[in-house]
């Protein structure tokens, strides 16, 4: 089988995951990269891209689609609907690739999985799109919504509820800034020792490496194949975190023998960031609901070499008696609509609905009941989420400070991609009153 065809073949099947099957786009990708590990670093890229890509661009390829085809995108047989979505994506967004050769490719992809009678219509409407590239007009701003909607891809339903919060130029500054190439963040780890000589090894591994200039110790690197491959990684010299989400440690602010419990904590970032902060002190439990996620948490403890950390499995909807009173520090960073990482997880647009997102305001709440029980007097409370939604982020902040007037808001901040520096992101930290 010829590579470039195999690459198609498997971009084909991994978006069929996603948009077909509703597997997230990371699990999908790392799983079939996974299988395929004799890829080429080269093909590997290509693949990412354009799985990626075809969904960060969805609904804007879906109107030029619609646009061009007689048959709408929503009446096509799936697999011919993703040939040619991920098609328009690499004649509009991939210099690299010449139309024709995206057309023969389509065309030989849909022959192969049995639809030689829709080769025509493949080749058709990839031709009339590619012919016609210079008159593909996309709404303007005198319908805001269809304008932001479909120029970022964003459901019109999102648009309408940022709409109703933020001002048209904010929605657009967050539309661009999810479509800008991202870097993997990361936060070099204290085992990792000096910084120069960290920065070095990295670079010998090929990485590229660019600090952060308002962060100590944070890096962008790129460059890599995959991360399970550089040593440096291995050897739990750093961990991948977005910078937002740095900021629950910093908030936090830890002091020594501190005993932090952090309800929802996998896969550990922020466990392991505040067990790094309590340098070899007090102890943090990171727990989350099943044994997987448990595990997923003991492998990168393994690897930070920490010992003042330990993680369980642990419902945090159910309370554990023996934790009440017992926190300095309780940290809730809770499941979330994730609509702050539409940049690292562009298909949760596609998955998230307006009800799903209710279900989760009922789920913090009743977390939120639970655990704020394990804080001390006088101790922390930090609720976060990746989200940008008002419901999940400042109203549950408002209904838990009526709920619960023994804790006090210390600070909140609603973090906005383009805005401010990392993903969407939301932080409250709160103070039990101390009566003693
Ligand atoms: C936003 S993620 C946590 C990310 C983590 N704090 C970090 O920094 O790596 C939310 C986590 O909540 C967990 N979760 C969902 N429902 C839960 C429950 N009822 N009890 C405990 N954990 C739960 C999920 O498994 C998921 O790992």
């Amino acid at each position: 089988m010829a590579s470039s065809v195999s690459s198609r073949e498997l971009i084909l099947e991994t978006l069929l995951m996603i948009t077909r099957d509703g597997q997230y786009s990371h699990i999908a990708l790392k799983n079939v990269l996974d299988q395929y590990q004799y890829l080429d670093k080269k093909e590997r890229a290509f693949i990412t891209r354009v799985v990626n890509g075809t969904l960060e661009h969805m609904v804007e390829i879906d109107a030029i689609l619609n646009r061009f085809s007689k048959v709408k995108v929503n009446k096509m047989k799936p697999v011919i609907r993703t040939i040619l979505r991920s098609s328009v994506y690499q004649m509009r967004y991939m210099d690299s690739v010449p139309d024709r050769a995206v057309c023969n490719e389509a065309v030989k992809v849909a022959a192969k999985r049995g639809f030689v009678n829709l080769k025509g219509f493949v080749n058709g409407v990839l031709r009339t799109i590619s012919r016609n590239r210079e008159d593909i007009q996309l709404p303007d701003k005198t319908d805001m919504v269809a304008y932001l909607s479909i120029v970022y891809s964003l459901p019109e339903w999102l648009v309408k509820q940022w709409l109703a919060v933020y001002d048209a130029d904010t929605v657009e500054t967050m539309g661009k800034a999810f479509l800008e190439n991202k870097k993997t963040t990361i936060r070099k780890s204290p085992k990792a020792g000096d910084t120069t000589e960290f920065v070095k090894r990295l670079e010998t591994e090929g990485v590229i490496v660019e600090p952060e200039t308002q962060m100590k110790d944070v890096f962008y690197i790129s460059g890599y194949d995959y991360l399970e491959k550089l040593q440096t990684f291995r050897n739990g010299e750093f961990y991948v975190q977005d910078i937002s989400s740095m900021q629950v440690a910093e908030w936090a602010d830890p002091k020594a023998g501190d005993v932090i419990i952090d309800v929802c904590a996998a896969p550990g970032g922020k466990s392991i960031h505040l067990a790094e902060k309590l340098d070899g002190t007090g102890m943090v439990e990171a727990r989350d609901l099943t044994e997987y996620k448990v595990e997923l948490l003991q492998e990168n403890i393994e690897r930070s070499g920490l010992t003042n950390i330990c993680a369980r499995v642990q419902d945090a909807t159910v309370k554990d008696p023996e934790s009440v009173g017992n926190a300095d520090i309780v940290i809730a960073d809770l499941p979330c609509s994730g609509l702050g990482i539409l940049g690292r997880k562009p298909d949760l647009r596609y998955k998230m609905t307006p009800k799903m997102q209710e279900e989760l305001v009922k789920l913090q709440r009743e977390i939120l009941k639970v655990v704020c029980e394990y804080v001390k007097p006088g101790g922390k409370l930090l609720y976060s989420t990746c989200t940008i939604h008002k419901a999940e982020n400042e109203d549950n902040t408002a209904w838990f400070q009526k709920e619960h007037p023994e804790f006090h808001l210390q600070k909140e901040k609603q973090i906005l991609p383009g805005i401010d520096i990392g993903d969407g992101f939301y932080i409250a930290m709160f103070q039990r009153e101390n009566h003693e």
